[in-house]
This record gives structure tokens, C-alpha cells and sequence, in this order.
């Protein structure tokens, strides 16, 4: 049977690791806490990040990076994008021959602007341990995914054989995993939509409602495909799953960590108040000074990005932040998209 070692038992490494489990597969999942894995091996359940579920008996927690890498040849690494260099640099002094990490976390790193497939390459450098880097993304919030809810996602790498290793280690009736040979445009926009949902939140906790989520999404997304297209993106994976979908779902859905977190800053908290009530990873908050960064280094223009970062970083009330954006001067719509087809 082949094994698959899970990094990170948080809620999407356990709603992944799950569906490897249906597909028959051997899984080995990590955590630090050792409470954590206690509880995944004798109770079948991870409470904390997915309450209300039953996981299979091919699912086995470690406590041990080296007990879990033992004897595998796929890594599935869902950490925090804060904690992917670390992990990975962890993994590597455990590792016995050549793996291929499919990630699915979701985050660009500040400073850098590294995409996490590209820091993964980097912590491996010139090993020959690291045989691929496959990103798995699109709109799939954990809680449905593990009630086996119709979801789709896709892979991308810039090996053809890995991505397609990777469609069918997930596929099934309920996960239906597509492939897309753009890889940065999978990572960047399974980023980006991060800032743009924390946007969305944040309106709705001022009292606005669906004209302007309408707004923020669709202008929300030509950010992010300008950027993107600028990094050597496709223009139309921005209207594909890891794009227009992911952004559909993390804008909408209850279950948007980065939603709920911008609901309530709308409503007057503040950024450490929100992080300390959330107890899971928000993605966006960081992300949105990678990108803010990006597109200065770039010189492309984000101003919905740019308003939030004002706002998060710089004390600008979210108020004054939407006077900002309203009051830009006019544009041409599809202009602004900048885009080469
Ligand atoms: N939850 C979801 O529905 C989805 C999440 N993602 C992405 O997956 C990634 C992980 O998110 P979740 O599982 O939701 O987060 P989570 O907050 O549920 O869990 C994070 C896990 O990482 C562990 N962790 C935190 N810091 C760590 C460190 N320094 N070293 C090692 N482990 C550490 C935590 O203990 C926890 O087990 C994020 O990039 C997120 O954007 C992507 C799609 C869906
Ligand atoms: O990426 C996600 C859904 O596709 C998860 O989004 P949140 O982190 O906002 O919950």
C-alpha cells in the first residue's frame, strides 16, 4: 500500500489526510503536540481542528518527523507559510531517499516574495532528496472536504508526471482534482484571494453589504491577475479554480478564517485582538505585506491590497480606507486588467 506522510495535523492537513485515507492509502501524520496524536491514534479524531469527525483506522499520528518520513516517498506539507522553512529544514535531516512534496498551503513570504514552492526548492538547495514540488489548490475549506462535500482543486508542478502523481494519490468521487501547468499562477492566487477575503470581511463588519463584496472580488481579482501576470502568470488560471473559485469561496463561505478575521476588524478590533480569539492560522494578514511589497518592487498597482495594508499596518481607519479607494481618480475597466492575451 502506498504511504503517504501528512506534515501538519492542522484542519486542512487532517481533511487532506482523510481523503488519501479513502482513496486506500497508508497515512502517517505529523504533529508537535504530543496530546494531539494521542488523540488522533486512540479516538480517531483531531477535536481541536476538526471537530465532529471520525477519521479512518489508515490514519496514524507521530510525534517523531523521522518516525513519520520513514519508508515514504510522498510528503503532503500543510503548515503555516511562516512555518514552511523550519519544517522544512527539519524534514531534510530526516529524510532517507528522494521524496516528492506536494504542498497546500496557502501564503507568499514577506521580505522575500518567495511563493512556497519556490522555498521549499530553496531549504532543499542542491540535495537531491527533493524530487518535486507539486502545489495543491482551489476553493475547499476543510470542514466540507471532510464531510466528503463535492469540492474541486488543482495541482500544478513544474513537472508534468508529479502533478499528475499527485491528481491521482486525491482523486475521487467526492474530490475531483483537476491539473494546471501554471504554477505560479496557482500560488499566487491561492495567496492573494487571502488579502481580498480579509477586504470582504472587513466591509461587512462596517455594515456594507453585497454591491461591495461584489466589487472588492471582481476589482480584488484584477490585483491580483496583474500582479500575477507580471510574475509570468497565465492570465486565465486567474479564471480557474486556484483564481475566480478560491476567491468565490473565502469571500463567502462561513468557514473563511481570513473572512471572519476581516469581519471583525470592521467591527473596531484590533489586529492582535482578532489573532488571539482566532486559535487557526490567518493567512492573509501576512500575506498582505508580501504583496504590498510586491507590488511596489513590481510597480503594480493594488490599491484595494494597498488600502488594507494602510489599514492593518499603518493605523488608517477602515473607514478613511474606503473613502481611499472610492475616490481614486476614473479608470477604464478593462484597461486596468493590463492584461496581454
Ligand atoms: N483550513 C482550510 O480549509 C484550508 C487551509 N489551507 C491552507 O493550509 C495551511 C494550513 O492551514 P490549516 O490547516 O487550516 O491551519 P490550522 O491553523 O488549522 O493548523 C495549522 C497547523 O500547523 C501547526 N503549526 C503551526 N505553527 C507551526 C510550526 N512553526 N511548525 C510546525 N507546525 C506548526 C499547528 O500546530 C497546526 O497543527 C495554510 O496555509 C492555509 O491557508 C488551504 C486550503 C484550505
Ligand atoms: O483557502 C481556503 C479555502 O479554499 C481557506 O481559507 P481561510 O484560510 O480563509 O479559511
Amino acid at each position: 500500500m502506498t504511504k503517504v506522510a501528512v506534515i501538519g495535523a492542522g484542519s486542512w492537513g487532517t481533511a487532506l489526510a482523510m481523503v488519501l485515507a479513502d482513496n486506500e492509502l497508508e497515512v502517517k501524520i505529523w504533529a508537535r503536540r504530543k496530546e494531539q496524536i494521542e488523540e488522533i491514534n486512540q479516538h480517531h479524531t483531531n477535536s481541536k481542528y476538526l471537530p465532529n469527525v471520525v477519521l479512518s483506522d489508515r490514519i496514524t499520528g507521530h510525534v517523531e518527523l523521522k518516525e513519520t518520513l520513514e519508508g515514504v516517498k510522498i510528503v503532503l506539507l500543510v503548515v503555516p507559510t511562516k512555518a514552511i522553512r523550519e519544517t522544512v529544514t527539519e524534514m531534510k535531516k530526516e529524510l532517507q531517499a528522494p521524496v516528492t512534496i506536494i504542498h497546500a498551503s496557502k501564503g507568499i513570504e514577506p521580505g522575500t516574495h518567495k511563493r512556497i514552492s519556490e522555498m521549499i526548492e530553496e531549504e532543499f538547495g542542491d540535495s537531491d532528496l527533493l524530487k518535486d514540488v507539486v502545489v495543491l489548490s482551489g476553493p475547499s475549506h476543510a470542514e466540507e472536504v471532510s464531510q466528503r462535500q463535492p469540492t474541486t482543486v488543482t495541482v500544478s508542478s513544474k513537472s508534468s508526471t508529479a502533478s499528475e502523481l499527485a491528481q491521482d494519490l486525491f482523486i475521487n468521487q467526492h474530490f475531483r482534482v483537476y491539473t494546471n501547468p501554471d504554477l505560479v499562477g496557482v500560488e499566487i492566487g491561492g495567496a492573494l484571494k487571502n488579502t481580498i477575503a480579509l477586504v470582504c470581511g472587513l466591509t461587512n463588519g462596517l455594515g456594507m453589504g453585497d454591491n461591495t463584496k461584489a466589487a472588492i472580488m471582481t476589482r480584488g481579482l484584477a490585483e491580483i491577475a496583474r500582479v500575477g501576470v507580471k510574475l509570468g502568470a497565465s492570465p486565465l488560471t486567474f479564471a480557474g479554480l486556484s483564481g475566480l473559485g478560491d476567491l468565490i469561496v473565502t469571500c463567502t463561505s462561513v468557514h473563511s478564517r481570513n473572512f471572519r478575521a476581516g469581519f471583525m476588524i470592521g467591527q473596531g478590533k484590533t489586529l492582535d485582538e482578532v489573532l488571539n480569539s482566532m486559535g487557526m492560522v490567518v493567512e492573509g494578514i501576512r500575506t498582505t505585506k508580501a504583496a504590498y511589497e510586491l507590488s511596489k518592487k513590481l510597480q503594480v498597482e493594488m490599491p484595494i491590497t494597498s488600502a488594507l495594508y494602510a489599514v492593518l499596518f499603518e493605523g488608517l481607519k477602515p473607514e478613511q480606507a474606503t473613502e481611499r479607494l472610492m475616490g481614486r481618480v476614473k479608470k477604464h475597466e478593462v484597461e486596468q486588467l493590463n492584461i496581454d492575451i
